[in-house]
């Protein structure tokens, strides 16, 4: 089920009303409502919420995350407005899921990212469980067309590829994908050994899946992982990246269905971040596993949010030529 964008649910401080410079999100952000047509965007980037934890239910975890669309988008707007002249960040509304119907959800996330490539916007996906991630896929490879080879960026403490013959859940999805899907390349940035077993890490191999461990990327120099990000997101034609919440360390991220006590530091994640969204092949972004109900103190909203704030902040459509940015968008 689609809801529309609310003016209401942008509020924070205000410092000026007359000099932008002291603008917060919440003066700037525009509403997109994908139940009309849109028009051509330049320059712009669409938050789009997958308010849904159905596959975290399926998965045994711990439900919430349906509400993390609300309150991260609250949480971003309260923070300030840096993004350069001409930008246009838009609230595309949200895609709900009703009565358990995870598929027929995901389906409709996805038209919702193909509409927005198409038309020119970045989509920001805020999940939702990770099972978001499997509708973003379908709109991105619905805007790439059959052929393109697509690479996705999976920074997450777990592989996500396990088997779904009782249906998809919120660890099935980069295995439904890598069966359906011979053009796809899988990379993940964080894994853990506490968080997959050896039959996954099996697994794994055997679907080609890159990957770096959290140990790695936390003792190892930061150009390690720049070289694997450059590597592996030149080798295709469009890049998605997705975020799980749960790669980061419990310490700063409690708020996630199966928190990590060793997880990522959040600079680092967000070293990340910056270099493969800055990355001229990529084309489309999500965050997902933010649980507000257990939550401590809010801090893995707000972590997600700043998080957001990077997304948008490095965008690769802020620089360089427009016309580079639309050979993924089918047009219409
Ligand atoms: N999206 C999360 N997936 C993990 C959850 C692990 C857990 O609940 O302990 C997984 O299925 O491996
Ligand atoms: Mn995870
Ligand atoms: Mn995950």
């Amino acid at each position: 089920m689609y809801q529309q964008p609310e003016q209401s649910r942008w509020t924070g401080r205000v410092d000026s009303v007359s000099d932008e410079r002291a603008f917060r999100l919440h003066q700037r952000i525009r509403l997109l409502d994908l139940s009309q047509p849109l028009a051509p965007m330049e320059r712009a980037a669409a938050l789009i919420g997958f308010a849904c934890d159905e596959g975290v239910r399926r998965n045994q975890g711990r439900q919430g995350a349906k509400e993390a669309p609300a309150a991260v988008k609250a949480a971003l707007g309260r923070l300030p407005w840096h993004l350069p002249q001409g930008a246009s960040i838009f609230d595309a509304g949200d895609v709900v899921c009703v009565d358990g119907q995870l598929e027929q959800s995901q389906a409709e996330l996805g038209k919702a990212v193909a509409r927005l490539l198409r038309s020119g916007a970045v989509p920001v996906v805020i999940g939702g469980g990770h099972e978001t991630a499997y509708g973003h896929y379908l709109g991105v490879r619905e805007a790439l067309g059959p052929n393109a080879r697509l690479g996705i960026i999976n920074i997450d403490a777990h592989f996500d590829l396990r088997p779904y013959d009782n249906g998809p859940t919120s660890g099935t999805m980069f295995r439904q994908i890598l069966d359906e899907d011979k053009q796809v390349g899988y990379c993940c940035l964080g894994i853990q050994k506490l968080g997959n077993t050896a039959a996954l890490f099996a697994d794994a191999q055997r679907y080609g899946c890159e990957y770096m461990l959290e140990e790695q990327l936390t003792a190892g120099p930061m150009e390690a992982a720049y070289e694997q990000i450059e590597r592996f997101a030149s080798a295709y034609d469009g890049v998605m990246l997705t975020i799980c919440m749960d790669a980061i360390s419990a310490a700063a991220a409690p708020g996630v269905s199966a928190p990590s006590p060793f997880g990522l530091a959040p600079s680092l994640v967000r070293a990340l971040i910056r270099r493969v969204v800055s990355h001229p092949n990529t084309i489309s972004v999500d965050l997902c596993e933010v649980n507000p109900l257990v939550d401590e103190g809010g801090k893995t909203v707000a972590l997600a949010a700043a998080f957001c704030f990077e997304i948008l902040l490095h965008l690769q459509c802020w620089q360089g030529d427009p016309s580079l940015r639309c050979r993924h968008h089918g047009g219409s």
